[in-house]
């Protein structure tokens, strides 16, 4: 599986230091304030239980599982839940946890979803962002690192349901595309 991968772009020690950063920094900006933390699942499964372990005070944990709408290639901008939350949202402060932020299609619906739901705030973390490819007007609150224009797995990335158990993020080679 290693073999497979071009370039590494961020180590497990890269992620690690990161997560400790984010965390401190969410653990001054939510004290007191009780959030519900939110993994959009799959993707963000392994950045989620290393951010939470930095949250140093009151925090619930929920889990979402959403797939966009489209032909396969493209979304349509429309996403489907697969699995809601188990506790209702309003009036309360809401911490998305996301892997990646590529074309933005998918935060904006979930974002629009829980202002629906009436909401005291939402806030958005996500691992990886890519304003590159970016269609939606959605700007992540606190960011682990920038991304180039590539298709990045590891981390809780998949290329086709594989590589999400690598520690680190990488690209992929070319003729791993090809072949498949
Ligand atoms: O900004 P966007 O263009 O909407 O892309 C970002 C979304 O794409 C990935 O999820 P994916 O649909 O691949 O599902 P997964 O997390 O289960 O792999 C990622 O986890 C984000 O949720
Ligand atoms: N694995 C993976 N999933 C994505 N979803 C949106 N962008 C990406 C990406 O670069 N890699």
């Amino acid at each position: 599986m290693n073999n497979d991968i071009k370039e590494v772009l961020y180590s497990k020690e890269d992620i690690k230091d990161i997560a400790q950063k984010i965390g401190s920094q969410l653990t001054k900006d939510y004290a007191g304030k009780n959030p519900l933390v939110i993994c959009v699942l799959k993707g963000a499964f392994l950045f989620m239980a290393d951010i939470v372990r930095e949250i140093k005070t009151y925090a619930e944990i929920d889990f979402m599982d959403v797939s966009s709408y489209g032909d396969g290639t493209e979304s349509t901008g429309e996403i489907k839940i697969i699995k809601d939350l188990d506790v209702p949202v309003e009036g309360r402060n809401i911490l998305i946890i996301e892997d990646i932020i590529d074309t933005g299609r998918t935060l904006s619906c979930l974002v629009d979803l829980f202002q629906h739901r009436k909401v005291a705030s939402v806030k958005i973390c996500t691992l990886l962002n890519k304003p590159e490819r970016r269609i939606k007007g959605i700007e992540p609150d606190y960011v682990g690192f920038k991304v180039p224009n590539e298709f990045v797995v590891g981390y809780g990335l998949d290329y086709k349901g594989f590589y999400r158990n690598l520690p680190y993020v990488g690209v992929l080679k070319p003729e791993v595309y090809e072949n498949n």
